[in-house]
């Protein structure tokens, strides 16, 4: 198999609003960042399948013929996407030697990988291969990193395999598939994000694969063309959490009281609906300061409905007391639990206030920074088109 060096980048993501409520049918709003994670794939001819991971510091590899012993289970799989098959998972999972209740940063995201390079190759010539994966996101902190990866993951493996073309023009600096091309990679991306997360919505693959902003109500994927400039400031509170086990803690709570909890889903929903208006509105008359008071108040009761589905963390609450004090509003972001916090600036938000705001946040021990928002999707990179520092940590391996 004749296999192509690629390079290849995805954003990460903010939830605006419906984060938890996504995964039980409601409507989110979301928007790519200018945060990407990189891969780097290169051909080799020495027999081994490797993958460098040096943001969860992993490093694996394995030797073909050793990946060879899978392909029973694999090889009547006919590389379609599809459910994810537990079986599979299982199977993967006794072969690395890991336990089902092993939920590591490095576990998780190998078996992605081996997933979606076995699922693609298994039933026909298996290429030796490096990818290695740097990224601009902090990892398990709500801004999709997961997404992220599995989205790079999914189109540089499907290129090689020949079943999306490299859109990558001679003299370009960047490439981007078509529709039915990123629909596909979606989908495969959506396979390695049920192995991280459990039970994910596909809101997340989905901005990492289209970018921009979008409103995604079960698996219906609706690009929002025409969206105000938002001035965001992210907050990482640098607690750790894992987005699995967050989902999976809402679920219980959704069981177990469903008549208390069901009400919550439907107002959360109806808190995007009316951001979506608000936004729209904004783009077709004059931006007023009640836009943004109306946008403030829906950001404020958000974050006391994802505090009631139990995925607050004192350090968002010290984000939204912080803020507040000087006059901002806040809300968790992504699947709470710590990890990052979203801040509407106004357009009047004066450069002291924004200054004095990101030092308060940092002095809690927060990083904290303003962001630009609607990055592109998924894209394939002339190399050279790519920083000179991420290039340097790719090249390392
Ligand atoms: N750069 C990366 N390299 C390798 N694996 C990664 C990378 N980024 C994320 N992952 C995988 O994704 C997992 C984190 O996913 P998780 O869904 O918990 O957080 P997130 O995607 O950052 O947040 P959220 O889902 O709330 O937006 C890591 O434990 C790891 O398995
Ligand atoms: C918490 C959640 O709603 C968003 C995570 O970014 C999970 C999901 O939609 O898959
Ligand atoms: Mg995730």
């Amino acid at each position: 198999m004749q296999v192509r060096d690629c390079l290849i980048s995805a954003p990460g993501k903010a939830i605006l609003h419906g984060e938890h409520a996504v995964v039980h049918g409601k409507v989110a709003l979301a928007v790519s960042l200018n945060l990407r994670t990189y891969l780097q794939l290169k051909a080799k001819d020495d027999g081994k399948v490797s993958i460098n991971l040096p943001n969860i510091e992993t490093f694996v590899s394995w030797e073909l013929s050793e990946l060879k012993q899978l392909i029973p289970c694999f090889s009547d799989k006919k590389e379609e996407v599809q459910r994810l098959d537990p079986e599979l998972v299982k199977k993967l999972r006794e072969f690395m030697g890991v336990n089902n209740g092993n939920l590591d940063s490095s576990t998780t995201a190998t078996l992605a990988f081996l997933y979606i390079y076995l699922s693609l190759f298994g039933s026909g010539e298996m290429p030796s291969l490096t990818v290695s994966v740097w990224s601009e996101l902090p990892t398990g902190a709500g801004l999709g990193s997961s997404a992220a990866y599995s989205v790079c993951l999914a189109a540089a493996l499907l290129c090689v395999s020949g079943k999306i073309p490299a859109p990558l023009k001679d003299g370009e600096q960047t490439g981007r598939w078509c529709q039915e091309d990123l629909e596909l990679i979606n989908s495969w991306a959506f396979q390695g994000e049920k192995i991280i997360h459990g039970n994910p919505s596909g809101v997340d693959n989905a901005v990492g694969t289209w970018g921009g902003m979008l409103r995604f109500l079960a698996g219906k994927i609706i690009p929002l063309s025409r969206v105000p400039l938002l001035r965001i400031l992210l907050t990482n509170t640098k607690v750790p959490r894992s987005t699995k086990v967050l989902v999976a803690r809402v679920k219980d709570k959704i069981n177990k009281f469903p008549s208390i909890m069901i009400p919550v889903l439907d107002s959360v929903d109806a808190i995007s609906c009316t951001c979506e208006k608000v936004l729209t509105e904004m783009t077709c008359e004059p931006i007023t300061g009640e836009h943004y008071n109306i946008l403030e108040e829906l950001i404020d009761i958000n974050q006391h409905h994802l505090n009631v589905m139990g995925v607050g963390h004192p350090s968002l609450d010290i984000l939204c007391k912080v803020t507040a004090a000087r006059g901002l509003h806040s809300k968790l972001t992504g699947a709470g639990g710590g990890g990052c916090g979203i801040t509407l600036l106004r357009p009047e938000t004066d450069l002291v206030t924004v200054q004095g705001t990101v030092k308060d946040l940092r002095d809690c021990g927060f990083d904290c920074w303003e962001t630009s928002i609607g990055g592109p999707g998924v894209q394939q990179h002339f190399p050279f088109s790519v920083k000179e520092e991420i290039l340097e940590v790719l090249n390392r391996y």
